[in-house]
């Protein structure tokens, strides 16, 4: 009897899963904790879950035949890694599908915080015209961007700088040989340089235990009145009230963010209020070229293990 891979994610995402699915195998499509999910889980072989906090203690009992569980997000942070760890089933993240986009994005809050866009957009949709204003913004040609993580997106976020003629600085606690930086065209610099040198400061690190807060009052202190921070990795990296305290201040040129402490963030969030942000709701994953992705990795993934090959993308905590 072919094994079953039960795929479970919102409604838009599942669509796609038809034209991706490998041959040979029972595929099964259900929202999360929806009947049909809570009906396939018993018979199921390989999960592939749009979203880590599927993760649970709960899909490692309703599920007892499972031989991998394929998350198709990047972050784990919030997937029961304890309950995985019990359960000895390889648990794998989605092997860098996302990266382009959220690249892609890190660069596009580094001009849109530089160049001021929302503000000048609203200033044209409510009539205001400053063509022959004083200058009130920033090139990123020549500013050092300080990267901190140089993982498989923060090499991307380099790469696309590089293109900008960025100088490109990194803190990462893997560090590359030095030919791999000649390649790469980066210099590796400790934390307090990457702080009081960047004009630009991209975050790429996972939320664990050693980079929650990493950025906080004092280190948000040494940084360059100029400088701008971007954040698309996890919204507690940052210490998020010393962030907004430095920004109303105008301790920072500006900041671009894509995640939050609290998401959704509450309504009443102060940083909502600030003109120095450029705000997106946790999105720079998500693009209709990193959903194929994600599945082409998952599906890929599911293959491998049924062939009797290990899982690649075994979340490092559980190697
Ligand atoms: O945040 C997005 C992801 O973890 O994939």
């Amino acid at each position: 009897m072919a094994e079953r891979i039960l795929v479970v994610g919102p409604k838009d995402c599942l669509a796609m899963v038809d034209d991706l699915a490998p041959k040979g195998f029972e595929i099964v499509k259900a929202l999360h904790n929806s009947p049909e999910q809570k009906a396939a889980l018993p018979g199921a072989h390989y999960f592939v879950g749009f979203v880590q906090q599927y993760v649970s203690e709960q899909l490692y009992k309703d599920a007892p035949h499972l031989k991998l569980v394929q998350m198709l997000s990047a972050g784990y942070d919030k997937a029961d890694l304890k309950a995985a760890r019990k359960s000895k089933v390889p648990l794998c993240n989605n092997g860098g599908a996302n990266s382009v986009a959220v690249s892609e994005h890190a660069l596009l809050l580094m001009l849109a915080v530089s160049r001021r866009l929302i503000t000048q957009h609203s200033n044209v949709t409510a009539g205001r015209w400053h063509g022959n204003s004083p200058p009130t913004v920033h090139e990123v040609r020549n500013k050092v961007l300080g990267i901190i993580g140089l993982g498989t997106i923060g090499k991307k976020v380099a790469r696309l700088a590089l293109a900008f003629g960025m100088q490109v600085h990194y803190y990462d606690i893997a560090r590359l040989k030095e030919e791999e930086e000649d390649t790469l065209g980066v210099r590796f610099r400790l934390l307090p340089e990457i702080l009081r040198g960047s004009d630009i400061l991209s975050l790429h690190v996972p939320l664990n235990d050693s980079t929650h807060h990493m950025i906080g009052a004092p280190e948000l202190a040494v940084m360059k009145k100029s400088a701008i921070i971007v954040n698309t990795s996890r919204g507690p990296v940052i210490d998020e009230k010393a962030l907004t305290e430095a920004l109303s201040a105008g301790r920072l040129f500006g900041a671009g963010l894509d995640v939050f402490d609290e998401e959704p963030t509450p309504p009443d969030n102060p940083l909502l209020k600030l003109d120095n942000v450029v705000l997106t709701a946790h999105l720079a994953g998500p693009t209709f070229e990193s959903n194929i992705t994600r599945l082409r990795n998952g599906f890929d993934n599911v293959q491998r293990v049924a062939r009797g090959e290990a899982a690649l993308w075994v979340v490092p905590e559980l190697t």
